[in-house]
């Protein structure tokens, strides 16, 4: 995979990878800070609901490229919602995290979903559907297909994680990072390819000038 130019990126000091914000939405008790806290730190523990958000920040390392995360960890009970929207502004990325136990978050997902659609442009962010606590199968009331689905419906990335046995929560980030890479280079080629074309339009114009004279 090519290097992406650490200094072009939005906030970060030239050498240092670029820096993405991510959010992870979703209603209470889904998992998402038990996702991050599984992340950053490996650890899985009974966690009060978050007040508000909470932030952690962790450099992911894709072998021939790197970036940092800053992940927003947002409160889901009904009370923060409208507070959650703050915390949309500047993200690269969000995680809408759902309980696969539980058919009301899955609906919930989806509806924060249309909140970001209603934030940002197509393809300004990389969103990827979670659904989360996979060791509880018995409970299952979403199942693999219809998240599946609904995220192809989307285009949407999807995963089914296990905070608590620390299943594909790893991969749930790195797939996003690479993502996030891949729009980055894309972008870089772009704007490169557009640097070449006004340099190539540029020309003729002062050689007209030059011959004119
Ligand atoms: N069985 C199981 N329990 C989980 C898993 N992930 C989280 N939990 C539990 O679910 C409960 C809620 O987890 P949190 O991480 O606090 O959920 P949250 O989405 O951050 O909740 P809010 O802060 O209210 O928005 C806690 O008791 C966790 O221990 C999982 O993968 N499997």
């Amino acid at each position: 995979m090519a290097q992406v130019d650490g200094a072009s990126c939005p906030g970060a000091a030239p050498g240092q990878p670029c820096i993405f914000k991510l959010v992870l939405l979703g209603t209470d008790s889904v998992g998402k800070s038990s996702l991050a806290l599984r992340y950053v730190k490996n650890d899985f523990k009974s966690i009060l609901p978050t007040v508000g958000c909470a932030f952690f920040t962790k450099v992911v390392d894709l072998g021939a490229a790197s970036l940092k995360f800053e992940i927003w960890d947002t409160a889901g009970q009904e009370k923060y919602h409208s507070v959650c929207h703050l915390y949309f502004r500047g993200a690269s990325a969000a995680l809408l995290v759902y309980d696969v136990t539980r058919k009301d978050s899955f609906c919930k997902a989806q509806q924060w979903l249309k909140d970001l659609e209603e934030e940002f442009h197509p393809g300004e962010v990389v969103i990827m559907l979670v659904g989360n606590k996979t060791d509880l199968g018995e409970e299952r009331e979403v199942t693999l297909e219809e998240g599946k689905e609904f995220a192809e419906s989307k285009g949407l990335l999807f995963m089914e994680t296990s905070a608590k046995l620390n299943h594909q929560v790893t991969e749930v980030f790195s797939a996003v990072a690479r993502e996030l890479l891949q729009r980055e280079e894309t972008k870089q080629g772009q704007t490169l390819q557009g640097d070449a074309r006004l340099a190539l339009n540029e020309k003729p114009s002062r050689q007209a000038g030059c011959c004119a004279r």
